[in-house]
């Protein structure tokens, strides 16, 4: 039963990040996720987190030929991480894979139970489009396409939300996972050469302290041979904006000891969420946004 529904004090645990080395070789990449999730697991991770894209290169070229049917029992990715959740006795969220539904496809995180059961499928619902000429060029949407809601995940250790990559840039999905209870919010991102140096910790210490909850992020390591260059980086920032944990580009895994008390007791030193003017300003109004005016 999860925390909340027992409503039992959820316990302290380990979190691993396996900052993986990505290549063109599929089985090869599931063989690396696996040893490295073992590995994860001996050290005592009970929660273990894998990138964004771990089977594939990060490429439109990739994504339609890497991807798999999720719901098909015919995912090698996905049942590799169901028989590790379940062989382990963890939970594995499963960064994303290129997710192939009817003529669609989508950057998709599966979250594995301990008993190896896939408690929640999120798919990235803020696209990488973005256009800096001369330093990166990138559109996730030539291929891939949004999803539609926010995904929850309630386990035993505690409430996580899930997001992928470019969707820590928007501050309100983050505000609404943590209005709706969640104590830690996990990205799975590929930061780039160029935004990766100068937002990837500054948008997590943004999230974690406008939030006072942990962010979890597990990239990639660094490949300076692909036509992708991952900024690596896989870290933990918790409720104080503080780095609990972190690693620079090779292939590794981080590891943090989490306990979620922390983000109840920041919540009381500042009670940031009762203390807001929410006469003066309210999130519904974003919806009316029509964005920026150029
Ligand atoms: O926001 C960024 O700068 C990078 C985002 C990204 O690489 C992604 O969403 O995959």
């Amino acid at each position: 039963m999860s925390s909340a529904a027992s409503g039992v004090e959820a316990e302290p645990f380990k979190l691993a990040l396996c900052q993986l080395k990505v290549t063109e070789d599929k089985e090869g990449n599931i063989a690396n996720a696996v040893e490295a999730v073992k590995e994860a697991a001996s050290n005592g991770a009970a929660v273990v987190v894998l990138p964004e894209m771990w089977n594939c290169p990060y490429s439109n070229d990739s994504f339609p030929k890497y991807a798999e049917v999720l719901d098909s029992g015919d995912s090698p990715s996905t049942k590799a991480l169901a028989e590790l959740a379940k062989d382990l006795s963890i939970y594995i969220i499963g960064g994303s894979i290129p997710e192939r539904l009817k003529d669609r496809l989508y950057n998709t995180c599966c979250v594995f139970s301990p008993e190896g059961e896939v408690v929640a499928k999120y798919r990235k619902c803020h696209l990488f489009d973005i256009d800096i000429p001369g330093k990166i060029t990138f559109k996730e949407s030539d291929t891939l396409t949004g999803g539609d809601a926010l995904t929850v995940v309630d386990t035993r250790y505690g409430k996580f939300g899930i997001g992928i990559c470019y969707d820590m840039r928007f501050p309100e999905m983050a505000m609404i996972y943590a209005n709706r209870g969640v104590q830690m919010i996990v990205y799975p991102g590929a930061f780039n050469m160029v935004t990766g140096p100068v937002h990837w910790q500054l948008l997590q210490q943004a999230r974690a302290v406008d939030n006072q909850l942990y962010v979890a992020s597990c990239s990639p390591a660094r490949d300076e041979t692909a036509s992708y260059t991952a900024w690596g980086h896989s870290q933990v920032i918790g409720p104080f904006a503080e780095v609990v944990a972190s690693t620079e580009e090779k292939p590794g895994i981080v590891y943090a000891d989490i306990d979620l008390k922390e983000v109840q007791e920041r919540r009381q030193n500042m009670p940031l969420s009762k203390q807001r003017r929410a006469d003066l300003y309210d999130l519904m109004d974003c919806r009316n946004s029509v964005g920026f005016k150029f």
